[in-house]
């Protein structure tokens, strides 16, 4: 099997039955599943508003991408789920703190729902 998976033990444990990162050793990837603004000290969402709650998510993805050596500096792909584009500036807000440019190709879409009641949810593609 090609699928390598990542345990990261800083981060929020997967609230179902997925890893919270596989190597693609071929290809030299690193998918990194959607982060949640879960607390890993709590297991519960962050209290706040979805400024808070991305730089929960990022918190949290800087964990996953650390337990696989990588760092947001080898992002390449970000795809961000809102539940309302009325969230974009504020969630543009804090992404702008955590990429420098080149930034990663990013698409931003908005869903009827997140797990938990989340307001964001964001994964990551690295190299
Ligand atoms: C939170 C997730 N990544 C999921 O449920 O797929």
């Amino acid at each position: 099997m090609g699928r390598t998976a990542i345990s990261a033990p800083e981060a929020p444990q997967p609230i179902g039955p997925y890893s919270p990162a596989v190597r693609d050793k071929g290809a030299g990837l690193l998918f990194v599943s959607g982060q949640t603004p879960i607390d890993p000290a709590t297991g519960e969402l962050v209290d706040g508003d979805v400024g808070t709650q991305t730089q929960r998510v990022f918190a949290n993805l800087k964990h996953v991408l650390g337990a696989a050596g990588c760092t947001l500096a080898d992002v390449i792909k970000v795809n961000v789920y809102l539940i309302s584009m009325a969230d974009f500036a504020a969630v543009n807000e804090v992404y702008a703190t955590v990429f420098e440019a080149p930034y990663p190709a990013r698409t931003t879409v908005a869903v009827a729902e997140l797990p938990l009641g989340a307001r964001v949810e964001i994964e990551l593609v690295a190299r």
